[in-house]
């Protein structure tokens, strides 16, 4: 999933926020509030790691896929709720990757 795929389904994800529920799935998690989403965040992170074990055991990896789309999905949605949306927690693994960057570069230039 690029970065701009996150950025057009986040956008979708904010506008479900002012559609009824019964017409989509994620205005439901809306109505139903923060326990429900967070509820579905922990069935998938469980599912995910069910998941994983099994492609470890069989090299089948296209349920590890599928699960860990809908825990990334459901992750969304619960960001959402909160205002919060992918920008925020790109923003913070680019802030990370850019300290060990510099840490690796620092550790270069000491053993020169
Ligand atoms: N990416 C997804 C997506 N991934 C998973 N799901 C839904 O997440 C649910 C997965 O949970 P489960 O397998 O537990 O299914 P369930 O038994 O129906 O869920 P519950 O009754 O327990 O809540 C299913 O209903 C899936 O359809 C998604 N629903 C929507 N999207 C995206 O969100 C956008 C907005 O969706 P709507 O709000 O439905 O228009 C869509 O255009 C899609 O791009």
């Amino acid at each position: 999933m690029s970065n701009d795929t996150l950025s057009a389904l986040a956008r979708v994800l904010e506008q479900r926020k002012q559609a009824a529920p019964d017409n989509s799935y994620v205005a439901s998690l809306h109505a139903k509030g923060l326990n429900k989403i967070l509820e579905k965040v922990g069935e998938e992170a469980t599912e995910t790691l069910l998941a994983a074990k099994d492609a470890q055991r069989s090299g089948q990896t296209k349920d590890l896929v599928y699960e860990t789309a809908d825990l990334w999905f459901h992750s969304l949605v619960m960001l959402s709720h909160l205002g919060l949306g992918p920008d925020d927690i790109l923003q913070e693994l680019e802030r990370r990757f850019d300290l060990s960057g510099l840490e690796e570069k620092a550790s270069r230039t000491e053993k020169k």
